[in-house]
Parts: C-alpha cells; structure tokens; sequence
C-alpha cells in the first residue's frame, strides 16, 4: 500500500504543510501543499494540489476551538480523507536548531523534545514553534511517528574555522560556536544543481537563501564550508526585520547607554530591524522596490550590497567561486534583487542577461559572464520528505 508522509514548516502564526506520496522508488512525490495561517488570531487553511490548483480552504467560525492542537486535528482529519488508499506513515518537521547535538535527522521521542526545548533561546523566532506544533501532534495522533530535521544540520561537517568565534575556548566547549541556518534549503540546492548543470558536480558555489529570513552559503563538492548564519539565524545579511551581523559593541552600548535588557535587545533586534528598521516603511521587498520614499530606497540598497560583500567573503573561504544561485522568496522572484548584486559583482566577471533574468530563467548570466549565475526554486519540503523516508527506515541520508 503507498505511504504518505505529512511535512510540516510552523512558524510564529502559520503552519505550511504538503502532503508526499511515497512509493519508496526515486523522491516522494508532493501531491498536496498549504498553509494555517492567522494562529493565534483568526486562522485560514488553504490547501493547493501538486499543480497549485485550489483544492480547499476554510476559516473558523467564533467559539470554535481554534488552539495549535485543535488545527493540526482538523488538519490530519482532512488530509486523511484525501489520501486516496495511501496510508499516513510519519509527520517530518523542520526544526531550526539542532545544536551541538543533532547532525543528522532524528525519530522525536520526549527526551528528544526536551532536549530541543533547550535550544529555545537560540531561536526565538523559530524553535517554539516548530516543537509546539511537534507536541500538539503527538498530543492529538500519539501513534504517528515524527521525525525532527534540522536547519543547522548541512553546515556540521563545515572545517572549524568556519564555526569558530574569537572567544575563549570553555565557551566554544559549551556550544558557543557558529552553526548556520537553512540548511534543508542548501541540502536540496546542492543535490539540485549538478542535475541542472553536471559539471558543477565538485565545483565552488555561493548560493543565496533570500526569503524573509535570508543567509548564503559556501558549497564546494555538495558540502557546506561556510556560511553567513551564526550561532542564531540573527547573524549574516540583513533580513525582514532582523538585523544581520552587527558589532557585539552596540548591545554594549545599547544595554549601558539605553538601559535595554535582554528582552528589549531581542525584540530590536529580531522584530524591528533589518528591512524594516532601515526603510520604516514595510520589511516586504516588493513593497520596498514599489516605494519611492528613499529610506526604503536605501534599505534595498543595504541589502544588495551585503550580499554582493558576502559573496566575495564566501568565495574566499572556499579559495575561489564557480558560480553563484538564487533561491527563496526574494531570490527566486526578485530580478531587480539579483540585477543589483549581479552590477555589484562586476568585478568578478559576473554578466546578467536581462531578459533571462526578468522572465525568472534557470541560468540568468551571459555567455560570456566569468561565472554562471542560476535561479533555482528551493523544496525544503523535499528534502523534510526524504530525510523523514529514511529515519523511519533507519537509514543515514544522504548515503555515506
Ligand atoms: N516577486 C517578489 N519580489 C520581491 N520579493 C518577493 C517577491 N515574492 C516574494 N518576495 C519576498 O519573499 C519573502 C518571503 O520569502 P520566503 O522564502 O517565502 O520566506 P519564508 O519562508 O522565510 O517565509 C517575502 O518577505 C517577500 O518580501
Ligand atoms: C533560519 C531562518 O531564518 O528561517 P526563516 O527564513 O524561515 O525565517
Ligand atoms: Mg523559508
């Protein structure tokens, strides 16, 4: 009988979910995909089939329950009728951080969980609600096997350099280190790319994850060598509303000067930053490149050119860059994104053709640009998919 496995990506007010069908042969197939949004207020699902036609939403009513438990009911009942004799076999999670601890997939037990529920001041703005959406399931369907799969998993293997801070070494010891986030999305990107052109199989590649959350990463070979993300996903490029890297000597001066603490810190850091901060106007790119007030101006400025600066600093960790992708939100959809840093690029020989890149082409460069430049859609989906398949089975994935 095929087997179907629910992946699911929670967030502080909306849960993505698809459904794959899963025949064992070759990658799970998507056949469902969606979304809760408005948790916590007035939720909508929606859900869209393999094609992204409709296929059903709803809003709830006032009185009716409406807590995480009560949806992922609700949502587990709907998928199941819609199954089609396939039998639901595991629910995958994306979880951002998996610490010094978990380098690779694992199956969810209660120790598990605690021991993620430990790394909750890593990411704030992630690992609550990716591990209450993990135990309002195990609440409501205790027999279905769930599979955690990490964020900060692909970068593990990185050479030490990379994950190391400057600081003494007994807090390095304790976990103080660089993990580096997005790591699903990068997995899926470097088994992507060497389909897509086979002679980048062993190559140097940047590739740029800019969604609202956004970080770029060092890929020589299909491994993580270096990434812009830190020790928390606050680190690296500036996003929506976080800030990216920023000298440890302003929270000094923030705390002494402005009388912040911890709370206020995150809060500045994490919610009103980045985008957000610099423009006032909105953290969503396409607002920011339809305004014509100058702050928002800048703040799309801001952001190409550290992306442009990190992409040098990556392609030097790697001793060289062969070529330089697109993915996420902004990456996958923004051409006035990529034309910026693509002019900021020059330097390195890159070209971008224009009409390639207006129409969202896979390869964007020109013939003659030093290096190719692609837009690849990412499926960390996919991957939670996969990674989900093989811890059932007991399998390491990738293979060794
Ligand atoms: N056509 C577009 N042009 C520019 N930015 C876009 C476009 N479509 C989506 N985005 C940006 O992508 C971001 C969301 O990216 P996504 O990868 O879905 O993020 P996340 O998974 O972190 O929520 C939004 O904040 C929005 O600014
Ligand atoms: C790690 C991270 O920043 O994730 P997201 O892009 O989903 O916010
Ligand atoms: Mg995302």
């Amino acid at each position: 009988m095929p087997k179907a496995i629910l992946v699911i990506n929670a967030g502080s007010s909306s849960s993505k979910f698809s459904v794959f069908r899963d025949s064992g042969q070759g990658d799970p197939a998507m056949i469902i995909t969606g979304q809760i949004s408005g948790i916590g207020t007035e939720p909508v699902f929606e859900a869209k089939d393999a094609q992204r036609r409709p296929l059903a939403s709803k809003s709830w009513a006032f009185g009716e329950p409406t807590d995480r438990k009560s949806l992922l009911s609700f949502l587990l009942d709907w998928i199941t009728e819609r199954l089609e004799g396939a039998t639901l076999v595991a629910a995958g999670h994306r979880v951002v951080h998996g610490g010094l601890l978990y380098s690779a997939p694992v199956l969810l037990t209660p120790a598990v969980l605690d021991a993620l529920e430990g790394l909750v001041p890593l990411a704030p703005l992630h690992q609550p609600h990716n591990l209450a959406a993990i135990r309002a399931l195990a609440e409501s369907h205790p027999d279905l096997p769930q599979v955690a799969c990490f964020d900060t998993a692909f970068h593990r293997g990185q050479p030490w350099q990379a994950g190391m801070f400057a600081i003494p070494r007994e807090l390095m010891d304790e976990g103080v280190r660089r993990y580096g986030f997005h790591g699903l999305s990068y997995e899926y990107i470097a088994r992507r790319l060497p389909e897509i052109a086979p002679e980048l199989g062993d190559s140097r590649v940047v590739v740029a994850h800019l969604g609202s959350g956004a970080s770029m990463c060092a890929i020589h070979g299909g491994r993580s060598m270096d990434s812009t993300m830190g020790f928390t996903a606050l680190d690296g490029l500036p996003m929506g509303t976080r800030c990216g890297n920023i000298d440890p000597g302003v929270l000094i001066y923030l705390m002494r000067q402005k009388g912040m603490d911890a709370g206020a810190l995150e809060k500045l850091l994490y919610n009103k930053s980045g985008l957000l901060g610099v423009s006032g106007v909105s953290n969503d790119m396409r607002v920011l490149l339809d305004s014509a007030d100058p702050h928002a101006e800048e703040a799309v400025e801001l952001f190409c050119f550290r992306i442009a600066k990190e992409t040098g600093a990556l392609a030097s960790s790697m001793g060289g860059i062969d070529a330089l992708v697109f993915t996420a939100g902004i990456g996958e959809r923004s051409s006035p994104v990529r034309t910026r840093v693509g002019d900021k690029l020059a330097w390195l020989g890159v070209r971008i053709d224009e009409a390639a890149n207006a129409a969202n082409a896979t390869l964007i460069s020109t013939p003659d640009s030093r290096i190719p430049v692609y837009v690849i859609p990412t499926d960390e989906e996919r991957m939670i998919a996969l990674h989900t398949r093989n811890a059932l089975a007991g399998n390491a994935f990738p293979p060794p």
